[in-house]
């Protein structure tokens, strides 16, 4: 190779990172200082790696100027302690069964340890994390429910969702230039000293609302919703809220709080949902900030909206 050739070739790299780079202006500007709900799925953080990528993103979006609030899950870190310590537990409709046995460790593992982990991985990097359970300073409340599945109403035992949102502990985080870290306990609003167990992708669309998020976005272990699953040949990339509210009786398991938690939250004014694969390092930087983003991305869209893409494996 010549010198005019690796010259060239120099010129094309450089080409190419700065379009990366300047492709992300006009999302500077659209979230400069609005707030991006992020639901960190305990199936996402599974390796030392992933949470490292996932703590570093987070900081890169404070420091460009974005409000990033963190709700994480830790559905499989649960299920692994609820083994460990012999108790059974069972998942009916995308949801946890809860005892109130299954419930103190719900809440040792959530509170105690993920969101713990979560807030020091973030504050390898400065003191710019700050953990909150939905319990902190009247965050939440819950209620409990129920679910439907096969047409049959299942009691879940001690699983709720938020009914109410005062997001000011968490204003006071953002305000300080913090990182709020936010596990999905909820206090029963009916029954004083009971806590729920809230599904997590429920409650970051709850907090997205009550904040008035311009994002939320839901990382998980799977590329997007998949309109062919299990064959995963077909992966919705936009979907208008309409469209989802009708699919939604025939989604299964893990989806079905997800895509629920999409609705609400764009139902609930935030412009935007996705569901993002937080297996791939740093795909939240690419979601925010490049044109197409990942995943599936739910709009509330006057017209309707369905793109798929076809998987080529
Ligand atoms: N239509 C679908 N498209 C994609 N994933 C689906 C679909 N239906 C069910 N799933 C399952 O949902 C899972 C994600 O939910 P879940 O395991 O609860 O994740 P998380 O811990 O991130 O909340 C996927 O790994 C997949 O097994
Ligand atoms: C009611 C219910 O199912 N709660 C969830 C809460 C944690 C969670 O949602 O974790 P992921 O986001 O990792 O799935 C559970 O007990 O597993």
């Amino acid at each position: 190779m010549g010198i005019d050739d690796e010259t060239r070739r120099l010129h094309a790299d450089a080409a190419g990172k700065a379009a990366t780079l300047i492709e992300s202006l006009p999302w500077l500007k659209r979230f400069h200082d609005q707030v991006v709900v992020v639901k960190f799925g305990g199936n996402a953080m599974v390796s030392e790696e992933l949470r490292r990528a996932f703590a570093e993103d987070m900081v890169y979006l404070l420091y460009v100027g974005i409000r990033p609030v963190v709700v994480h899950g830790g559905g499989p870190q649960i299920s692994e302690m609820l083994e460990r310590l012999g108790i059974p537990s069972e998942f009916r409709g995308g949801y946890r069964v809860t005892t109130p046995e299954a419930m103190d460790v719900v809440r040792m593992v959530l509170t105690g340890q993920v969101n713990r982990a979560l807030v020091s991985e973030i504050n390898q990097h400065g003191p710019l994390a700050a953990g909150l359970s939905g319990e902190d300073a009247g965050l939440f409340r819950g209620r409990r429910r129920g679910v439907v599945v096969d047409g049959e109403e299942v009691d879940l035992g001690l699983v709720g969702d938020v009914i109410a949102v005062d997001p000011a502990a968490v204003h006071a985080q953002l305000e300080a230039g913090r990182i709020p870290v936010v596990s999905s306990i909820a206090p029963d609003a009916e029954v004083p000293g009971q806590s729920l167990n809230v599904n997590a992708d429920s409650a970051a669309a709850a907090l997205a609302v009550a904040l008035g998020a311009a994002k939320l976005v839901i990382l998980t272990d799977v590329a997007g919703l998949y309109r062919d699953w299990p064959d995963r040949e077909s992966l919705v990339s936009v979907i208008d809220a309409p469209t989802l509210r009708d699919l939604l009786p025939r989604l299964e398991s893990g989806m079905i709080p997800k895509m629920a938690a999409c609705l609400e939250a764009v139902d609930g004014g935030v412009a935007k949902a996705a569901v993002i694969d937080g297996r791939v390092p740093h795909s939240i930087l690419l979601e925010i900030f490049t044109q197409n983003g990942i995943g599936t991305e739910v709009v509330a869209g006057a017209e309707p909206v369905v793109l798929e893409t076809e998987v080529v494996s």
